[in-house]
């Protein structure tokens, strides 16, 4: 497959700032928003909370109006990662919120102790029932420290939930050992730009903040660099040439460059797009996800699929979760040479994949299968386009345009 195509805004960090939009207190465009499943999630959840939200053509568009309803909606607030998050911003508006246990992909447990820790630490009395959280500080947020250190590195997302804790805490918060992901410092500049100042430590972010309204104005979501990975490992898979736009080099973690240089895939920068070839045949590697900007988590599953073509044997090893491995018998079912141990995925090439009829549980596992059914020889069928669905939004079409044979069947939602 090869051509050029286009990736849309990050929905990662598009997720991040619509909890963010909830601290404004004027119009606010939030520009080059996903066409996905959670972004309209998130603006039903925002229009439950009380803000007039519109999403057309990219622009995520949001006003405030009045006092927001101190409450997620228990089944929106069920289909998307980000519940805490957003809670987090409303409690940090109104002083008190209900949130249902978040959602998102269920591939291992997800825990939240980072994020009640933080509501916990500005003030907020948190109790935890069967269906939700509700927390209350009716004094509204004070300054506070956290620390969002976990067993397995910082939360990225606890780091988020404590920064929109603190811009409305009128004073000084320290967050300790913060995650640095781009969905973090997109954040941060998003606040910054609005008057919040942030400084940052080596183990530390300290947040100022005024009784200052935070104005709305423009912003651009960044591109979408999970899906600029999954459109090169794709082309790489099928030994073509590719030039994404929308993103660039700079953009990409290192983590991810590396490993893909080290498997043979080559990357030139553009200007604001990023072109790739093969070098060869595809080749082993031994790589770990990690901590931006290492190899992210959310690439591995595609990456696995791309090594099924690549000859010797590979090992990614998974340090952000403790097992994310739901595409590994999919991969099996297309004949890949794979297994799971612990931490660690083994893929064995290269390996002429066959065409298989497979079922994928969640968002990156679904894209890995998709891969390896345009790597393998046949027509293969692939359910659960909920899940490709839920977070990308025209990568279907993108495939169409490098010379993909797709057709999309209606399907129940899970
Ligand atoms: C640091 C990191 O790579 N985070 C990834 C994580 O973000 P997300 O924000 O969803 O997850 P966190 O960074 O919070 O979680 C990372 C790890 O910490 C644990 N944890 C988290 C919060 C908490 O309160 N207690 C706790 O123990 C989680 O179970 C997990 O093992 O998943 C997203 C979706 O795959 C990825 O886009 C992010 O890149
Ligand atoms: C797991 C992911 O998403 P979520 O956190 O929304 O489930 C992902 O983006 O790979």
């Amino acid at each position: 497959m090869s051509g050029r195509v286009e990736v849309q805004g990050s929905k990662n960090i598009a997720l991040h700032l619509y909890a963010a939009a909830m601290l404004v207190d004027s119009p606010l465009v939030l520009v080059g928003a996903p066409a996905i499943l959670d972004t309209g999630v998130c603006a039903q959840v925002l229009t439950h909370a009380g803000m007039t939200v519109s999403v057309d053509g990219g622009q995520f568009t949001v006003a405030p109006h009045g006092p927001l309803h101190p409450e997620i909606h228990g089944e929106l607030g069920r289909q998307v990662r980000t519940t805490c998050v957003l809670a987090s911003a409303v409690l940090a508006r109104t002083g008190r919120v209900w949130f249902p246990y978040p959602g998102g992909d269920a591939f291992c447990a997800r825990l939240i102790d980072r994020h009640l820790a933080a509501m916990e630490a500005a003030g907020a009395t948190v109790s935890a029932g069967e269906d939700g959280i509700r927390a209350a500080c009716p004094q509204g947020v004070r300054p506070f420290t956290v620390d969002v250190a976990t067993p397995y590195g910082p939360s990225l997302g606890a780091t988020v939930s404590a920064l929109l804790l603190a811009s409305r805490a009128w004073g000084r918060s320290r967050i300790v050992h913060p995650r640095v992901e781009p969905e973090v410092t997109e954040t941060a500049r998003f606040l910054s730009e609005r008057g919040i100042h942030i400084e940052w430590g080596p183990q530390e972010l300290h947040v100022m903040s005024r009784r200052d309204p935070i104005e709305g104005g423009a912003f651009l979501v960044a591109g979408d660099r999970i899906e600029a990975a999954t459109l090169l490992m794709a082309a790489a898979a099928t030994g073509g040439t590719l030039t994404v736009g929308g993103i660039s080099c700079a953009e990409l973690p290192d983590g991810l460059v590396g490993t893909l240089a080290d498997a043979g895939v080559l990357l030139a920068d553009g200007h604001g797009e990023v072109s790739m070839r093969t070098a060869g045949v595809l080749r082993a590697v031994e790589t770990a996800t990690g901590p931006h900007p290492g190899l992210p988590t959310d690439t591995a599953p595609q990456l696995a699929a791309m090594l099924t073509q690549a000859r010797g044997t590979s090992r990614i090893t998974e340090r952000i979760y403790p097992k994310r491995d739901t595409h590994v018998h999919g991969l099996a079912a297309f004949g890949a040479e794979i297994s799971s141990r612990g931490q660690d995925i083994h893929v064995h090439g290269a390996t002429r994949l066959r065409a298989a009829d497979v079922a994928a549980e969640d968002i990156r596992a679904v894209t890995a299968l998709l891969l390896a059914a345009l790597a393998a020889e046949g027509t293969s069928t692939i359910r659960g386009m909920y899940h490709l669905r839920r977070g990308y939004g025209h990568l279907l079409t993108n495939l169409a345009t490098l010379g993909a044979d797709i057709t999309t069947i209606p399907e129940a939602r899970p």
